[in-house]
């Protein structure tokens, strides 16, 4: 994949989204270039997955402006020529239990035009010793390897991953860590969010920090570090709520 790392890939400026009366989003920008990872963090109930459900156009939403891949949209929906550029990984994968690993990146891979076969991602993943078990019985981190895999089985251009390494032991955090760098290194344009700060630190070009719907910090590990000793201190002086007076 040979990309441009000044292509913008996704561009949403001011995206609100509100469930019943209750702002989960409130003006959201975000910026993610071809060839970059970018973290979103934020604590439980911040706003991320209502960040990536938004921009897939899982449900309404209001904003400014969504660009994705090039194409601006103005309603929710995304034509199949978007879907097939876009991988996802969410948090808990739709899947079905009773359909082995083999079968699971079948039916994915036979959604893509121009993705990868099951066999190559079984490969690529090291996925053969899993690969004729039933899904449910997977230990969690398990799963999480085979909804990574799915989730770039159409080579994507750009890739959402909704805190990828939950349940994952030591080994295989480094190993997907060391799969979403190559990603990366081909031109994917990456947003994760993350609830592990070292996961922030090492993978993203850029940090966005999520308040209650808003993005109250956004820049580079380094910026967003500024005079605190780590990111992780940065981190929790800024999703403090500021004090009502
Ligand atoms: N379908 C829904 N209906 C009503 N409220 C919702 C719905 N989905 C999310 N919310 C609310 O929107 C807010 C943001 O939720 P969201 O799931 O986006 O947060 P999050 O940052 O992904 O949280 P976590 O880290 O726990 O996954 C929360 O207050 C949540 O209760």
């Amino acid at each position: 994949m040979n990309a441009n790392k000044n292509e913008v890939r996704l561009h949403i400026q001011s995206l609100s989204k509100c469930y019943g009366t209750k702002y989960a989003l409130n003006n959201v920008s975000l910026r993610a270039n071809a060839g970059e990872v970018i973290a979103v963090l934020g604590k439980n109930g911040a706003g991320k997955t209502s960040l990536i459900n938004s921009i897939l156009g899982m449900h309404n939403y209001q904003a400014e402006s969504v660009e994705i891949l090039g194409t601006t949209f103005h309603d929710r929906h995304r034509p199949t020529s978007i879907r097939q550029r876009i991988g996802v990984m969410m948090q808990l994968g739709t899947l079905n239990a009773n359909l082995t690993v083999a079968e699971q990146l079948d039916l994915f891979c036979s959604y893509y035009q121009n993705g990868a076969t099951a066999a190559e991602l079984i490969n690529e993943f090291e996925l053969s010793p899993i690969a004729n078990q039933r899904f449910g019985k997977l230990s969690g981190g398990q799963r999480q390897q085979v909804l990574f895999a799915i989730s770039v089985a159409g080579n994507p251009s750009l890739l959402f991953l909704d805190e990828p390494t939950v349940g994952m032991d030591v080994e295989a955090r480094h190993i997907l860590w060391q799969q979403i760098q190559q990603r990366r290194a081909q031109g994917c344009a990456i947003l994760l969010t993350t609830h592990y700060i070292e996961e922030a630190q090492r993978l993203a070009d850029r940090v966005a920090i999520l308040r209650a719907g808003q993005i109250i910090a956004e820049g580079t590990v380094s910026e967003i570090i500024a005079d605190h000793e780590s990111l992780e201190a940065a981190y929790l002086h800024l999703i403090q709520e500021p004090a009502h007076v």
